[in-house]
C-alpha cells in the first residue's frame, strides 16, 4: 500500500453559538482538511484545527508544511513500513504539530485498513464507546448558569467551564453555575493561561472555601511557565491539569519529573497527531497519571481520531471531545457516532469514514 497522492483541502463548519476562552472567540470551524490516496485505491482522512493562539498554526501555515515540506517526503512510502512512514512524517520539519496531525490522522486510517481493522482496536482496543463533557463558554454569569442547564437538560453529567478572562467574577461564574444545576453534576474548569500564579491559588482556595466541588482546573498559568503551574500544583488542593505546556512526549516528561502538574491533556492538534500521543499515553503510564483526551475547534474527521485513541488506551480517563457537539450540522458522513454526550467508536475498518465529499478538496 504505497502513499500515491496527498490533497488538501478545508471545511468550514458554523458553531451553534460563538466559543469564548480566555484566549479567542470563534464562530465557526474553519479547519484545513486532507486525504491520502495509494496505490492500491485506498483512502485515508486527517484534519488540522488552525489554533493559532496555541499551536502557532495559521491555515497558511499548515497547507504550506503539507504542500512544500511533508508530501515530498511521503509520496511513495509503503504504509506497511509504518515505522518508516512516521519517522519521516515528525521530522519532515519542526514544530507545525497542526498540520502534521492532519497528515499522521489519515496515515493512521490507512493504517487500520491495511490490517483490516478498526483503529481503536489495533492500538490497544480497551472500549468502545466514551463519554465526553461539553464546554460552557466564558460569558456573564447568568448566560453561563443559562447554557450549563441546557447542558444538563442534554444529558452531560461533566461541564468543562472556561474561565480566566477577568479573574475577580470567575468565582461568581462559578456560584451562579452550581446554584442553577445544584451538585451531581462534575465541573472542570478550564482558564486558558489567564490568571498569574499567586492569583490563581488565591481563586482556586476560595473556590475550594466555598465548596463549590471542582473536578480539575486546567492551565491555570502561562504555558511556559512550568515553575509557575508547579507553585499551582503545590499549593491547591484541586487537581492541576497541563494543557497548553504539553505539546510534545518530552513536554510531558518534563512536567512530570517536576510533579508540576497532576494530569496531562493529549491533544492530536498539540502532539502533532497519534503518534505521538502514544508516547505522552506510556510517559503518563509511567508516573501512573490518567490522561485526558481533548480537541481544539475541530469537526468529526480529527475528532473521531481521537475517540479511537481513547477507546484504545486506559490512561485516558477524562473525555473533552466535544468539537461536533459544538456544531450546527455534521457534514462528514462515517466515523465515531456523537450523541450529545455518548460517542460511540465505530467497528469499521481504520478511522470508519465513508464517502467523505470530494466538494472538501
Ligand atoms: C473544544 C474543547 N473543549 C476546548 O476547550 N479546547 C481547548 C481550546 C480550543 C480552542 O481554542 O480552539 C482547550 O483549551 O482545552
Ligand atoms: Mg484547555
Amino acid at each position: 500500500m504505497k502513499i500515491k497522492d496527498i490533497q488538501v483541502g478545508k471545511i468550514s463548519v458554523p458553531l451553534v453559538k460563538p466559543f469564548k476562552t480566555a484566549l479567542r472567540t470563534v464562530k465557526s470551524i474553519e479547519d484545513v482538511v486532507v486525504k491520502i490516496t495509494t496505490d492500491t485505491g485506498h483512502v485515508g482522512y486527517g484534519e488540522a484545527a488552525p489554533t493559532a493562539v496555541i499551536t502557532g498554526d495559521t491555515t497558511g501555515a499548515i497547507i504550506g508544511a503539507i504542500n512544500e515540506y511533508i508530501k515530498p517526503q511521503l509520496i511513495g512510502l509503503n504504509i506497511e513500513n509504518f515505522e518508516e512512514v512516521m519517522l519521516k512524517l515528525h521530522s519532515s520539519l519542526i514544530k507545525n504539530t497542526s498540520g502534521k496531525a492532519a497528515v499522521d490522522i489519515a496515515l493512521y486510517d490507512l493504517f487500520g485498513q491495511l490490517h483490516n481493522a478498526p483503529l481503536y482496536k489495533l492500538l490497544g482496543g480497551y472500549r468502545n464507546e466514551i463519554i465526553t463533557d461539553i464546554t460552557i463558554s466564558v460569558n456573564d454569569p447568568d448566560e453561563m448558569a443559562k447554557d450549563s442547564i441546557e447542558a444538563v437538560a442534554r444529558g452531560y453529567k461533566t461541564l468543562k467551564i472556561k474561565v480566566g478572562k477577568d479573574p475577580q467574577k470567575d468565582i461568581e461564574r462559578i456560584k451562579g453555575i452550581r446554584n442553577a444545576i445544584g451538585y451531581d453534576i462534575k465541573l472542570r474548569i478550564d482558564a486558558n493561561q489567564g490568571w498569574r500564579p499567586k492569583e490563581a491559588i488565591s481563586i482556586l482556595r476560595r473556590m475550594e472555601d466555598k465548596g463549590l466541588e471542582i473536578e480539575l482546573v486546567e492551565q491555570p498559568v502561562l504555558a511556559h511557565d512550568f515553575e509557575g503551574l508547579k507553585l499551582v500544583t503545590d499549593n491547591v488542593g484541586i487537581p492541576v491539569l497541563a494543557d497548553e505546556s504539553v505539546f510534545s512526549p518530552r513536554d510531558a516528561l518534563r512536567i512530570l519529573e517536576m510533579r508540576a502538574a497532576d494530569l496531562i491533556n493529549i491533544k492530536l492538534m498539540k502532539t502533532g497527531g497519534i503518534y505521538n500521543a502514544l508516547k505522552i499515553c506510556s510517559v503518563a503510564e509511567v508516573y501512573n497519571v490518567e490522561c485526558m483526551i481533548g480537541c481544539m475547534l475541530e469537526s468529526k474527521i480529527s475528532v473521531t481520531a481521537a475517540a479511537h485513541l481513547a477507546g484504545a488506551k486506559s490512561i485516558i480517563t477524562k473525555i473533552d471531545l466535544d468539537g461536533p457537539s459544538l456544531c450546527s450540522q455534521d457534514p462528514i458522513n462515517g466515523g465515531a457516532i456523537f450523541d450529545d454526550y455518548r460517542i460511540t467508536i465505530p467497528e469499521e475498518k481504520g478511522l470508519g469514514f465513508t464517502n467523505i465529499s470530494d466538494a472538501f478538496f
